[in-house]
């Protein structure tokens, strides 16, 4: 079962997703999608694992998410947006590409019997993207967020740390 959760950037996005799991299981999973780009990330990076407890598993994967040994747990995915990313990347800018392989993730993550918090960013109500690139990106991601909330039981749109309910 999916849930999805989006918002802005430090929303509260990840400790509403991190909240949500520990109340379903005492042993949950987190799946990183980054990729640790440069220094200030490691940073955070350091600090988000220094959060999470022992009852925490942590594993960093770019692209495959739905081939980690996860099917029947409890998971948080974070998150979409450097997860399409790394598609992007590896699709050089095919935008249609990256968004089917991500499509085909969420697909296989639907079918495990398991419980995915995914969590992603509304990009699209920052400023307009002024490359080409940003544009196409800002698509991708729009698209990537509409497949996921149709797909999911339930979608939260994060606003200064409060989830409201847009899809219950
Ligand atoms: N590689 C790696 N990345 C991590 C790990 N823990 C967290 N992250 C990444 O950290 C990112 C989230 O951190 P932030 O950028 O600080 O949070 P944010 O999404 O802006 O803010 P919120 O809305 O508050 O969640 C996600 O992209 C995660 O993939 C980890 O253990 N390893």
């Amino acid at each position: 079962m999916i849930y999805f959760i989006t918002g802005g950037a430090r929303s509260g996005k990840s400790s509403y997703a991190q909240k949500e799991a520990l109340s379903l299981s005492d042993n949950p999973v987190y799946v990183a999608t980054a990729n640790v780009m440069d220094a200030e990330f490691e940073q955070r990076v350091t600090r988000h694992k220094a959060d999470r407890d022992e009852r925490w598993t942590a594993l960093e994967e770019p692209m495959h998410v739905s081939k980690l040994p996860i099917a029947d747990r409890v998971v948080v995915v974070d998150c979409v947006t450097l997860w399409l990313t790394n598609f992007f990347l590896k699709y050089e800018q095919d935008i249609h590409a990256s968004l089917d392989a991500l499509k085909k993730e969420i697909d296989e993550l639907d079918n495990h019997p398991g419980t995915f918090f995914i969590v992603s960013n509304e990009i699209g109500m920052g400023l307009h993207a002024d490359t080409e690139m940003g544009r196409k990106f800002v698509d991708l991601q729009g698209w990537a967020n509409q497949y996921i909330a149709a797909k999911a039981k339930k979608a939260v749109f994060m606003v200064a740390g409060i989830p409201v309910f847009v899809k219950s």
